[in-house]
């Protein structure tokens, strides 16, 4: 049995819990009881022993089926009666609604009871109905009441917060609304979906109730600053984002409504609502995720519109929402010049109905013609720099020659051994993590607490042994990244981590991978020839994996063995060359201590199926902030390489601070091979 161990959000450490099984039974009484009956024990990503998705869509079906258990098929959720229900419950209220209040997840197999809110992993399930346990059927199985604290502070701001429209000061009214966009919004629209302003804070507050409507169950504030002539807006949410999931609107969503139009700010569900008078949901992370544990209450509709925003992160994070709640009855509003988001929509004065119906379906049949790709096409011709990914914020360089991190490439990375791939891979992928790409680590080799401890000094870019004072701010910043780790240690099976990482994906919408390092899944072989096949092998379920999921994976490879004083070469990683044709970039970390003295490392992209750009820059390490980037004021010197075998271009550096390089063309044979990185020629 494994558990997710919970050490804060979203930062979780994805644990083995060894010894007895700990279900709900073994939950003390004073836990379970006592509304409102929820507890978030979250299912584990488990090892090569126990199977990582636990279920399939086909055994749960027969499962029921050979239980006698009714079920009805849905978009994400098999429907069952609930066995948490008191049968009470069950007499007063009549029809299939309640009767059938039990939610399985298709994907996953947790399952959600709406009526009395238990839920729970399909063992829980399974364990329930095979009888062992009565108190399953009083609907406090895995239910515990939220952090105290939490609903005190959540009523407590909600009692402090005023309607927009009887705030003493019709001018604070006004300047509110134009702060947060709401001109044009009416207070009835306001009053509907009780929002409320916090005149300390200078925030919106938004309300989650609970699905009946009765309860407060959590808030977000939203607040606002100017930052010139644009608005910045802050979001805090109580309880913390990740414990616990809300959709805002449901209140006001009907049982017979079949239609919904899912937004990703409560600002635009209020917006679309008035104008469009459609039933709308705002999700409570935005673009950054839909937990599956929200797909219960989506469950009823046979069409949903998905209008995240105006940008290709919306664009993309819509296509990957469709695929968990079933493209088939998706449709998705593409972000244009004429299909702001929502709230922009109205603002401007545009048609929100018609834009709506100008929504595409999610639904893609294996072959498309040009007409259905030419406005995909268009999207990324007009957001270029969007369209190149996220960039990272410490390597310029990286910047200049990957342009960004995008979603579905695969990464392949190596470098001599001990020369620092694993602390150079744990900023690289820190620093798009604190941009907000959701980044799941499989680290075999060294420990997650010790990967935990280089990455939170890459963070504080420091030593904090010297400063323990300090660990807790810091640590409660890092908590908040949207950082995950699977505990394999050791040798595993390429199956089991891709079942873990498919996991990852759908129930945390996990953007990057970082495998390090793919010798650990290549089993125990002895021949030379099974190993390279055996490595080919993996290299293609990961290219597939990293296709099919949208999710980038950077693998870390080992070298083969080369002379202590060669630079590597594509040619150099371990195995054929499957590894570099399949990969979109191939980085290597350039060890040239020997030559250079300690510290000092190049990196070299030697390919980038994106541009073509590759060349080499160097790295600086920083042995007490355990850091590669370039601090502010080294100047950069970065080469563009054409190829393996000649530089066509080089950026030196101005020589003034923060200026940008120029490119100059040079002749192949002028210059140093780029394998060779010109090391006798310092920049500065
Ligand atoms: N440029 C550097 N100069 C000196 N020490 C470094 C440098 N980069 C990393 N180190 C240190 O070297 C040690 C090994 O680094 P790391 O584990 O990142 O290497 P690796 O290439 O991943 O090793 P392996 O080949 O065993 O996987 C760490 O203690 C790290 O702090």
């Amino acid at each position: 049995m494994w558990v997710l161990l919970r050490s804060g959000y979203p930062l979780r450490i994805l644990l083995p819990l060894r010894g007895p099984w700990m279900g709900w039974r073994a939950l003390p009484r004073s836990l379970a009881l006592g509304p409102p009956r929820r507890r978030y024990r979250k299912e584990a990503l488990a090892a090569l022993e126990v199977p990582v998705l636990p279920v399939t869509a086909t055994e749960i079906r027969q499962y029921l089926r050979a239980h006698g258990i009714p079920f009805q098929d849905g978009h994400s959720c098999v429907r069952a009666p609930s066995p948490f229900v008191g049968a009470s419950k069950l007499k007063d209220e009549t029809g299939a609604a309640t009767s059938f209040s039990l939610f399985i997840d298709k994907t996953t197999g947790r399952f959600l009871c709406m009526t009395s809110l238990a839920e729970g992993s399909w063992e829980d399930f399974q364990a329930s109905v095979e009888g062992q346990g009565d108190g399953a059927r009083e609907g406090v199985l895995l239910s515990e009441a939220p952090e105290a604290e939490d609903s005190e502070e959540v009523q407590r701001i909600w009692d402090r917060a005023v309607p927009l429209w009887e705030l003493p000061e019709p001018e604070e009214a006004q300047l509110a609304r134009m702060m947060f966009g709401l001109t044009k919004v009416t207070d009835d629209t306001l009053k509907c979906f009780s929002v409320r302003y916090l005149r300390p804070a200078r925030s919106l507050v938004f309300p989650w109730f609970s699905p009946g409507g009765l309860a407060l169950r959590g808030l977000k504030l939203l607040g606002a600053k100017g930052q010139g002539d644009r608005v910045h807006y802050v979001e805090t949410t109580i309880p913390q984002p990740g414990a616990f999931h809300n959709l805002f609107g449901l209140p006001l969503i009907s049982r017979r409504d079949v239609e919904v139009v899912l937004t990703s700010r409560e600002l635009d569900s209020l917006a679309l609502s008035q104008s469009t008078g459609l039933p709308t949901l705002a999700l409570p992370r935005g673009t950054a995720c839909l937990p599956p544990a929200l797909l219960p209450y989506l469950e009823q509709f046979r069409r949903i519109v998905l209008w995240l925003g105006d940008d290709l992160r919306s664009w993309e994070a819509a296509k990957l929402f469709a695929r968990k709640l079933n493209p088939k009855r998706c449709s998705l509003v593409r972000p244009g010049d004429q299909q702001p988001s929502p709230l922009e929509a109205l603002n401007q004065g545009l048609n929100l109905s018609r834009i709506l119906r100008t929504a595409l379906p999610a639904w893609h049949k294996s072959i498309v013609s040009f007409r259905q790709l030419r406005e995909e096409v268009l999207g990324e011709l007009s957001n270029v720099e969007q369209a190149a990914g996220v960039r990272w914020s410490r390597f310029p360089d990286l910047n200049r020659l990957l342009k960004g991190h995008r979603k579905g490439e695969l990464t392949v990375f190596t470098g001599p051994t001990g020369s620092g791939k694993t602390t150079f891979i744990s900023e690289y992928a820190l620093d798009l993590c604190t941009q907000g790409v959701n980044t799941l680590w499989g680290s075999f080799e060294i420990s997650n607490v010790r990967l935990a401890r280089v990455m939170l000094t890459q963070f504080a870019v420091g030593r904090l042994e010297e400063q323990l004072d300090k660990y807790d701010e810091w640590a409660d910043r890092f908590e908040d990244l949207p950082l995950y780790f699977m505990t394999f240690h050791g040798q595993q099976s390429i199956r089991t981590v891709i079942d873990t990482m498919q996991h990852a994906v759908y129930v945390y919408d996990i953007c990057h991978v970082v495998i390090d390092n793919l010798q650990f899944m290549m089993g125990h072989e002895q021949l030379s020839t099974d190993r390279i096949a055996a490595q080919d092998y993996i290299i293609g379920a990961f290219r597939k994996f990293a296709t099919d999921s949208s999710c980038h994976v950077t693998l870390v490879i080992h070298p083969r063995k080369e002379d202590d004083d060669k630079e590597l070469q594509t040619a150099s990683i371990f195995g054929s060359a499957k590894a570099s044709q399949e990969a979109d970039n191939v980085l290597i970390l350039q060890d040239r201590r020997l030559v250079t003295g300690p510290g000092k490392r190049y990196l070299q992209v030697s390919k980038n199926r994106f541009d073509g750009d590759v060349g080499v820059f160097p790295l600086e390490f920083n042995k007490s902030s355990l850091t590669f980037s370039i601090p502010p004021k080294s100047k950069a010197r970065l080469k563009k390489i054409k190829d393996d075998n000649g530089l066509v271009a080089k950026k030196p550096s101005s020589g003034k601070k923060g200026a940008v390089p120029q490119i100059s063309e040079t002749h192949s044979d002028q210059v140093p091979n780029p394998n060779k990185p010109d090391l006798s020629k310092p920049s500065r």
